[in-house]
């Protein structure tokens, strides 16, 4: 099968001369972002391989590649951690993970044991640079002499980070080809704990070598993002506080911390999913036409306008917590009640804030974010609602609330894929009543392709050398500057979260923000979510 990715990349694009650093790119991986050469191989290790991460997404991810015959002819996969395993072992908790996808099935098991034999294990410490000098004799055996290029993916707890980037780095690098180093968040706890694990990474690695991976970047409604505003006439146009009233960015879970409280409470839902998923997204939402699609001009976009962002205040913003609750006669437990996680915990697992873009296109226009665990439902979603038409004609119609008949845009990330655009419309008749309606675009009627995974997206990417959407470390830093001091403030002053009952909508603290900046929740409405 061939890669459509690759094949749809292949067709247009000129020589493109290489941005990668010379230390990572020798034998011309500059050719054409990294599309591998006749004679070279790919490794993928993936250091953490008996975990969570690498189980349920880095290893189906890697297999969904393979099904579409997107990795290269010449590659092997590598599981690297402490546990004991064999290569049988590996395979064997590696194929109780793997499915085909639902629209594709044809050769599935032979495919799956294809792609098994290429899997390998090797155990052994993150700090112990003769341990990677084992896993690096194993590669050049499976390497058999060709042009080598090496991958690792770091999918481990950070306090590891800065130890595998060495041994990676020292031991087992590639000689000839390149040497990528994928790095799972947390990237740091804040400004400073960053800029030391930056610093620490970089003692090994190049920024080059580095892909800090944000997985909500690889999710196919947020690649979208760009193209719905820069191609179309009818949106880009209107993207600016002359058109926009707010814009509202939205994750929920109906499930818990359950089996992460331990990690989570040292985070929190801010660290968790606002400074990251929901920044990045903001920040393609907002930033200035990049130059080009090069992962350099979109970057340098995304710095600007992250830079341009207001420091976050404490009165812009409120915490929530979940707490026990009992439906249906099922006892949903709180998040203090898991056992991994202190009694008198005031981590907060639901936040909502309003951040604002100081300059000329976003000037006063709210950016409200609102992420908790333990909701009534699972969504994430962006939201824009833009101002109402001057002088409406219809007004006698929309009774005097005109902003409830503005337009909305909405673009949902997940579940049920979709893009639509809430419009105002005569209800067929002879009298004059009007509606809300939606002009849906519903993935699920109009593709009928399985949407990959974001891992996918992103693997593939990194072994191509395309950095466009890993973080650099300059968003980074401006990334933890909007957030570090707030962080800083709520810890300090032990502010309490509000509690709110597993499976509700969220502390009502939310909705008094929203209305500060006189702004309702575009999720709120019971409408919402049914698929039309
Ligand atoms: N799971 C998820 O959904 C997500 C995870 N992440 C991030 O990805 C990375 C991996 O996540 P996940 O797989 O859940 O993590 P795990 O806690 O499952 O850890 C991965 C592996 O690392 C080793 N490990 C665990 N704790 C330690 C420790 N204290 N010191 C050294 N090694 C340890 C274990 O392997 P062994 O004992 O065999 O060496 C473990 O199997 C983390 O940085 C996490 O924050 C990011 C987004 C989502
Ligand atoms: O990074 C994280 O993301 C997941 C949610 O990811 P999704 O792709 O399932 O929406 C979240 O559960 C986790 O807490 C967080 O660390």
């Amino acid at each position: 099968m061939a890669c459509a990715v690759l094949e749809a990349k292949r067709v247009p694009i000129p020589s493109i001369p290489s941005i990668e650093a010379p230390k990572e790119v020798s034998s011309g991986d500059g050719a054409i972002q990294g599309v591998p050469e006749q004679g070279s191989t790919v490794s993928i290790t993936v250091v953490g391989a008996s975990g969570d991460l690498a189980k349920k997404k880095i290893f189906p991810a890697l297999f969904a590649l393979f099904y579409e015959g997107c990795l290269p002819q010449h590659f092997t996969i590598f599981g690297y951690a402490r546990s004991k395993m064999s290569d049988a072992e590996l395979r064997a908790m590696i194929s109780a993970t793997l499915t085909c996808r639902i629209d594709k099935r044809e050769n599935c098991s032979e495919k799956i044991n294809q792609f098994l034999k290429r899997c390998f294990y090797q155990s052994g410490q993150y700090n112990s640079e003769d341990n990677f000098s084992e896993l690096d004799k194993k590669l050049k055996d499976h390497e058999g002499g060709k042009v080598a290029n090496r991958m690792f993916y770091l999918s481990v707890p950070p306090n590891v980070f800065i130890d595998v980037a060495r041994c990676a780095s020292r031991s087992a690098s590639s000689s000839k080809g390149w040497t990528r180093v994928i790095v799972e968040k947390p990237f740091g706890r804040d400004s400073e704990s960053s800029g030391e694990l930056t610093s620490g990474l970089k003692e090994f690695l190049t920024e080059e070598q580095i892909y800090r991976i944000d997985h909500y970047l690889g999710k196919e409604l947020v690649e979208n993002l760009s193209i719905l505003r820069f191609s179309n006439l009818v949106f880009e146009p209107l993207w600016s506080r002359q058109y926009i009233r707010n814009v509202q960015l939205i994750f929920s879970e109906d499930f818990g911390t359950e089996g992460r409280g331990g990690y989570f409470d040292n985070y929190g839902i801010i660290r968790d999913i606002m400074q990251n998923h929901l920044l990045q997204i903001l920040a393609l939402f907002a930033m200035e036409p990049p130059v080009s699609l090069d992962a350099e001009d979109i970057r340098n976009e995304k710095v600007k306008v992250l830079r341009s962002m207001r420091k976050l205040q404490l009165e812009d913003v409120v915490v929530g917590q979940y707490k026990s609750h009992i439906k249906g006669g099922v006892h949903y437990p709180g998040y203090t009640d898991d056992k991994t996680v202190p009694n008198n915990s005031l981590t907060p697992t639901f936040a909502a804030a309003a951040l604002f873009v100081d300059n000329a296109r976003w000037d006063g226009v709210p950016f409200l974010m609102k992420a908790g665990k333990a909701l009534h439902n699972k969504l994430a979603e962006i939201r824009v609602q833009f101002r109402h038409v001057p002088g409406n004609l219809y007004k006698r119609s929309f009774g005097m609330d005109l902003d409830q008949a503005t337009n909305e845009l909405v673009i949902r990330v997940q579940p049920d894929e979709a893009v639509y655009l809430k419009i105002n419309n005569k209800v067929p008749g002879l009298g004059m009543r009007l509606d809300r309606s939606n002009l849906n675009l519903l993935y699920s009627d109009r593709y009928s392709r399985e949407i990959p995974d974001a891992y996918e997206r992103l693997l593939l990417d990194a072994i191509e050398g395309e950095r466009r959407l890993f973080i650099r470390s300059d968003e980074l830093d401006a990334a933890w500057a909007i957030f570090t001091p707030l962080l800083k403030e709520l810890e300090e002053r032990k502010i309490s979260p509000e509690l709110y009952p597993y499976g509700s909508r969220g502390p009502v603290g939310a909705h008094y923000l929203a209305a500060k900046y006189n702004v309702r929740w575009g999720d709120m409405s019971s409408s919402e979510h049914s698929k039309s």
